[in-house]
């Protein structure tokens, strides 16, 4: 930033095991995001390596990234990231026109994932006519509807009361234990924290407690 070198992780040495489900905590500005964002290829570190499947993403460039977050990752944001002006289906099917899915097959694929969240009575609503947690279970049809490994969630229930929050949680647990998805949640949320298998504490860029249940 300008002269002054922000280190928003530093010396970080983690192995993410398949199938976990992960906790990442940490107070506002200790590079939790960005450890996210780096795993997810979203951001390239200065130095220092990510690897996926033993493969180094951060050699990868722009091109190959989008195709490997394409077919390997999914995404959930804390703000939905809908678009406002497709239907839930068309939300989901979004993921599924960049991987240049069949459209016949784009929309089952599609429906098939609003069932597993329990909306498929809600597919040709906007995302305006929807309930945040709602929102909230479209973006997670559309994070899985490609089959992805790994789910990569920012703050996913942060801007949900927690009743709805606790309902958001429950579905990621089943979609991580039923599906063996791997899913890394940053959260503020001890519940969500404390729900999951494996929690990260980073402090300044480092890595301070690892815990596993
Ligand atoms: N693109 C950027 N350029 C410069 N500094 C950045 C950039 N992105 C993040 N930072 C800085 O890196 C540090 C870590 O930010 P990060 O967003 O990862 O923290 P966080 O733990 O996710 O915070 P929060 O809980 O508030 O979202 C902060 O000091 C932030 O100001």
């Amino acid at each position: 930033m300008g002269k002054s070198i922000v280190k928003a992780l530093d010396e970080v040495d983690l192995n993410i095991i398949k199938g976990e489900l992960t906790a990442l905590i940490g107070p506002s500005g200790s590079g939790k995001s960005t450890l996210l964002n780096v795993t997810g290829g979203l951001v390239k570190p200065t130095k220092g390596k990510a690897k996926i499947r033993n493969k180094d993403i951060t050699n990868y460039s722009e091109n190959d990234l989008c195709l490997f977050r394409r077919n390997n990752i999914g995404f959930i944001f804390q703000s939905f990231n809908l678009n406002p002006t497709l239907s839930a289906l068309e939300n989901v099917m979004m993921p599924l026109i960049y991987a240049r899915v069949k459209q016949d097959k784009r929309k089952d694929m599609a429906t098939h994932a609003l069932k597993l969240v329990g909306l498929d009575d809600r597919k040709s609503h906007k995302p305006g006519e929807l309930s945040g947690g709602q929102q909230q279970r479209v973006s997670i049809a559309r994070a899985i509807v490609n089959n992805p490994e790994i789910v990569l969630c920012d703050e996913p229930t942060g801007n949900l009361d927690s009743e709805t929050g606790k309902e958001i949680l429950s579905l990621i647990t089943k979609m991580n234990k039923e599906n063996k998805v791997t899913f890394i949640i940053v959260t503020h949320d001890i519940n969500v924290a404390n729900n999951c298998d494996r929690i990260i504490s980073i402090h300044d860029g480092k890595i301070i407690k690892d815990e596993r249940k």
